[in-house]
């Protein structure tokens, strides 16, 4: 089985792709930290995140690269968000991404275009969101359980700007497949919100079968 998570930054959708994998025995994949590998790689050669040509060198990074802790940076993801509107930056991950999804038995890939893009027959679909303050302030308790100062209203301008990035950019823009199920996670804690999508998945399966 395919499960396709997209959804906004912040928005659970890693939270709820990693229970789901858990659940369903699927492995795991998190996409965004290839956009952040690609962004922290261009960063470090000292490239220009608008030149195509330097983005798209980026993105032939070390698998060593991915468990290196400056990938979680808010700084790292803002920049991701600039280099992933590259075509060039979106083909070159592709292929990777729908070999995970293909693999014997399925996967659990969350991204942005997933469902809509890299695996469209997948066999349930989420769409996770939340109200940009709601995702704020996950973001910075985040951010302060890991010792870091968070300025709320800061954080609302990058997810706002973020969004306005990633769904208004040419290529793969983030958006709902037309047969993505909507979860929207605003207010439910981490528990609710994984057995909805656990219930949205069987009764996609089931419908399906
Ligand atoms: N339903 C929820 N209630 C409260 N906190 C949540 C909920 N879902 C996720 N969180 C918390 O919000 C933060 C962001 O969640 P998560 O990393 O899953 O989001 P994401 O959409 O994958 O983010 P990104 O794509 O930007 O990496 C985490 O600290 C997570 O524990
Ligand atoms: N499938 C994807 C995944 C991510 N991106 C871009 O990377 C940025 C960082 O992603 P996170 O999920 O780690 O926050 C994100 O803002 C997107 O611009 C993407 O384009 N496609």
């Amino acid at each position: 089985m395919i499960v396709a998570v997209d959804g906004p930054a912040a928005s659970g959708k890693g939270t709820i792709a990693r229970a789901l994998a858990a659940h369903y025995g699927l492995p795991h994949l998190d996409t965004g930290l290839l956009y952040r590998a690609v962004a922290l790689t261009l960063k470090r050669a000292g490239g220009d995140p608008e030149s195509e040509a330097d983005a798209v060198a980026a993105t032939d990074f070390p698998a060593t690269l991915l468990t290196d802790p400056e990938l979680r940076t808010e700084a790292t993801g803002a920049l991701a968000s600039r280099v992933s509107a590259h075509g060039g930056v979106r083909a070159a991950l592709k292929a990777r991404q729908q070999a995970f999804a293909g693999q014997a038995g399925g996967a659990v890939l969350d991204g942005r275009d997933i469902g809509t893009v890299i695996v469209p027959d997948a066999d349930a679909k989420l769409y996770v969101t939340a109200s940009p303050q709601v995702r704020a302030d996950r973001r910075a308790r985040e951010m302060e359980q890991h010792g870091l100062a968070a300025d709320r209203e800061a954080m609302i301008a990058e997810i706002v700007a973020r969004d306005a990035r990633d769904m208004g950019r040419d290529n793969a823009p983030l958006m709902q497949a037309a047969d993505a199920d909507l979860l929207d996670t605003s207010d439910l804690t981490i528990a609710e919100a994984v057995q909805k999508a656990i219930a949205l998945v069987d009764a996609r399966v089931e419908r399906h079968r």
